[in-house]
């Protein structure tokens, strides 16, 4: 297995306060967060609604700017939105208006990529989602897990060093999102990128993940980290069996009773 403590630190949040607004109305959503993001990794996060899990990922993202500490992207201020951290909300952000296709061939366009380039970008990555042959659809002639797909086509036609994903399943049905969380897990480990993925389920972030941090109630802040193997012997046996195993269910037990923990207080 890969020493992870060697591996390049890809994102370091140190010491991240985050307010909405100022004075009496102003609400903290997160304080002193520290968290590195590793390459390679698929770190998974959990905590109760409402705890802060998607405004750290909107700092990650330079979408918002720390009310205090810092969120650097390979030593640099992340100082806005980048090609380099490409993102997947629950709800597809794709354009209606534009084919599949389109969709998957704009960053590349917009990165001023040859044609051929791109071409060759919006097949391969459309097979990986397997939707060849669906290029030509348009947006709104999809189901949700297909929309899902062409999002995440679409980020990763971008070569983002990490992707952060904000429960991109959380709206599908049981087996379409069973069907998506073995997508990621290949694509994850074909391209050898980055995935920092927000879950409210235990078993998806167990079956993901190869780290899964727990966090309080709001103000945010991180309870506790677990290194997980799951999804490496999920690979290794080619079979989900793991989640009957005894270790699975102890961590499992122990992250669910830290989450309520933190409702029922
Ligand atoms: N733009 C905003 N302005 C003011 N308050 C906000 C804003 N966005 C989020 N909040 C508040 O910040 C806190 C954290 O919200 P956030 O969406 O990050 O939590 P979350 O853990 O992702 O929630 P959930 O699991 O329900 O999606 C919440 O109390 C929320 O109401």
């Amino acid at each position: 297995m890969v020493d992870e403590e060697k591996q390049e630190i890809l994102i370091d949040v140190k010491n991240l306060k985050l307010a909405y607004g100022t004075g009496d109305d102003s609400i903290l959503a997160l304080e002193d967060i520290n968290l590195k993001i590793r390459r390679g990794e698929f770190l998974c996060v959990l905590g109760p609604s409402g705890c802060g899990k998607s405004t750290l990922l909107k700092t990650m993202a330079g979408y918002i700017k720390p009310t205090e500490g810092n969120c650097l992207m390979q030593g640099e201020a992340i100082e806005g939105p980048d090609w380099h951290r490409g993102v997947v909300f629950q709800s597809s952000t794709l354009y209606p208006w534009m084919s599949v296709k389109d969709n998957v061939e704009f960053g590349p366009k917009m990165r001023g990529l040859p044609a051929e380039e791109i071409e060759e970008i919006r097949a391969y990555f459309l097979e990986q989602v397997k939707l060849a042959g669906f290029g030509d659809k348009f947006i709104f002639e999809l189901s949700g897990g297909m929309k899902q797909r062409v999002a995440l086509a679409r980020v990763l036609a971008n070569y983002p060093q990490v992707i952060l994903m904000d429960e991109p399943f959380g709206a599908l049905d049981a087996l379409t999102r069973n069907n998506m969380q073995n997508l990621i897990r290949n694509i994850w480990k074909d391209n050898n990128t980055t995935i920092f993925f927000i879950t409210h389920d235990v078993d998806e972030a167990l079956c993901l993940g190869t780290r899964i941090v727990v966090m309080s109630k709001r103000p945010g802040t991180i309870l506790k980290e677990f290194n997980v193997g799951f999804t490496h012997q999920i690979f290794e046996h080619n079979s989900k069996d793991v989640v009957y195993k005894e270790d699975y269910f102890d961590i499992k037990n122990e992250i669910l009773d830290l989450i309520n923990s933190q409702i029922e207080e």
